[in-house]
């Protein structure tokens, strides 16, 4: 498993090891013994699989407050998208900051989003599947979006803003300075 840092604190490129031969490749997609050796205990409770079916689909960006704020180990099972972490820790160096990065079934990257930051992809290809282990419980009490244009954030998607398909919640999301529960303090771990 090779580990990777990004300009975010916390956020993390995972890449396991690929044993290759005649049939295809393995790989342990996670090993919660061999994360723990390397300092990173999650105690992940949820798996999520989606499909999106057209390239071009953007979700995000999300995340849950307190007390169901989830960190997020995200792979690509099929096709590829750009997949992005905010920081939206109140009081934090680089609120506000993004960092993205592509995630195909080819490259078998992981990201790792950690509580305190919002999470949204892109998808790359048509058929796109997202697998992402969740630390905590979906809560849609605790549910928010950031509108995933958001100037402040300024994200870029690579993609153009005519070719890109949004659930009604996420057209409608409010900015991060519109939010009316931002991820405070008392929040963070
Ligand atoms: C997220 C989630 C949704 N649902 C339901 C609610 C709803 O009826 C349906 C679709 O929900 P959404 O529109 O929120 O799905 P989606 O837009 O794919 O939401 C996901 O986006 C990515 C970016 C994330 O980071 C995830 O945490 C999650 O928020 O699935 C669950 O049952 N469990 C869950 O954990």
């Amino acid at each position: 498993m090779q580990i990777e840092t990004t300009p975010l604190t916390g956020v993390l490129i995972l890449t396991p090891a690929r044993f290759g031969d005649a049939r295809g490749f393995f790989s342990e997609s996670w090993n919660r013994a061999r994360m723990a050796e390397a300092g990173i205990e999650i105690d992940f409770v949820q798996d999520n699989h989606s499909i999106s079916t057209e390239k071009g689909t953007v979700r995000g960006l999300h995340f849950q407050t307190s007390p169901h704020a989830q960190a997020k180990l995200v792979r690509c099972g099929r096709g590829a998208l750009f997949d992005v972490a905010v920081d939206i820790r109140a009081g934090s160096p680089t609120y506000g900051q993004w960092f993205g990065i592509e995630l195909s079934a080819e490259n078998g990257r992981q990201l790792l989003v950690p509580v305190g930051f919002a999470h949204g992809f892109v998808t790359l290809t048509e058929n796109t599947e997202i697998i992402y282990k969740c630390s905590d419980y979906y809560a849609p009490d605790c549910d928010r979006a950031i509108a995933h244009d958001d100037p402040d954030i300024g994200i870029n998607w690579g993609v153009s803003r005519a070719k890109r398909i949004l659930s009604e919640k996420d057209a409608a999301a409010p900015t991060l300075a519109e939010l009316s529960t931002p991820f405070t303090r008392e929040e963070q771990p």
